[in-house]
């Protein structure tokens, strides 16, 4: 299996990617699968399948809230999703155990090569973490809306079984505010621990479950899937499938259509510009260091001129092959403003 992980920060390859290829993204606490349209010009990679699957799942760690549950739970850890982003990865990519912090400090993401898929999963740390506070907070959000551009198909709400407290609800009010209500129409919850249920199935927990988390539930269209990822490796690829299968009906209800609203709105926009004009610029010095490079005297034979230019070249590709994270690099302050402002109003109601 092919899993990859990068910790900086670095945009998603899906742009750059050869037409059979369509990533799946998946973002952690909150995980997004979203399909893009069909319509898009150029296409979309993934929009080239007659049966468009999720390009990209978010698993949630849109909202880390370690300090919070301290507060509140005493010995509470992580809610597991890490553990769940690495089942959906197939392997212990990121860094999963128990802690009193939050274990994940930075937004990262992996990919998985899954039924002929790429599988992008963004796991974000600290996010809506007083302790880091707010800038540290929007920083990271960007980073995930940047990994998940043009947006995710699914945001995968990672809760424990057998919890849903003021805390959970929280979260769920941060996640409307920075992404917008209709982020639930892209939403799944994902209950971690589900050998915590015992005999019991999923649907008489929630039947029992407060009517808060049954108002979520709902709002979330009652797409909901335990998961234990303590399960052997079987059991788990038996999950993904399961799971996989809930975010795929989930993209086909909302017309194939990936989380694009709100941020992504004009960052796809933007990041193709700055690309643009990048490529540009790239193209134009490329031009004229070949021309410098034909018109120099000092070098005497012709292979020496071919040499020189083949090394141009090979700078130039090098360039051109991160271009489209330089574009991220170059519109992040953009993105951060945008994050910030939403953000900034609702921050300090919400962790008073
Ligand atoms: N029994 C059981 N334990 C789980 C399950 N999922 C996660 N855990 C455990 O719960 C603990 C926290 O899991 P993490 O994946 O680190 O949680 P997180 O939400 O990423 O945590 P932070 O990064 O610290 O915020 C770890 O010890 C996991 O092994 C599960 O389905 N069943």
């Amino acid at each position: 299996m092919d899993t990859t992980i990068e910790k900086s920060y670095s945009l998603p390859s899906t742009h750059l990617l050869p037409p059979w290829k369509y990533p799946l993204n998946i973002t952690l606490p909150v995980g997004t699968l979203y399909f893009p349209s069909l319509d898009q010009n150029p296409p979309h990679p993934s929009a080239l399948f007659p049966i468009v699957p999720p390009r990209s799942v978010i698993l949630g760690p849109l909202l880390r809230q370690a300090h919070l549950l301290n507060k509140l739970v005493s010995s509470q850890t992580g809610s597991g999703k890490s553990a769940t982003a690495n089942t959906i990865l197939g392997d212990k990519v990121f860094q999963s155990g128990i802690s009193a912090q939050s274990l994940t400090k930075r937004c990262q993401k992996a990919t998985r090569d899954w039924k002929g898929r790429e599988l992008l999963v963004v796991d974000t740390p600290g996010l809506f973490d007083t302790k880091e506070g707010l800038p540290t907070t929007c920083k990271e959000i960007c980073k995930c809306v940047l990994f998940s551009c043009p947006g995710p198909h699914a945001f995968l709400m990672v809760i424990p079984v057998g919890r849903y407290t003021v805390l959970e609800q929280q979260t769920v009010e941060l996640i409307k505010a920075t992404f917008g209500n209709s982020v639930t129409k892209h939403m799944v919850i994902v209950f971690t621990r589900r050998e915590d249920l015992e005999d019991s199935k999923l649907d008489d927990y929630i039947a029992n479950a407060h009517v808060s988390l049954k108002s979520f539930i709902h709002e979330c269209g009652g797409r909901c899937y335990a998961i234990s990822n303590r399960a052997n490796k079987a059991e788990k690829e038996g999950q993904v499938q399961e799971l996989m299968e809930l975010i795929e009906r989930m993209v086909l209800e909302n017309a194939r259509g990936y989380f694009s609203e709100k941020i992504y709105k004009d960052i796809e926009e933007r990041l193709k510009q700055k690309a643009d004009i990048l490529k540009k610029i790239y193209a134009d010095q490329l031009r004229n260091e070949i021309k410098l490079i034909e018109n120099d005297g000092s070098l005497k034979s012709e292979e020496e001129k071919a040499e020189k230019i083949q090394e141009a070249n090979k700078r130039y590709d090098e360039k051109m092959k991160n271009i489209m994270e330089e574009a991220g690099q170059n519109i992040f302050e953009y993105v951060f403003s945008l994050v910030k402002n939403t953000l900034g109003k609702i921050w300090h109601r919400l962790w008073k």
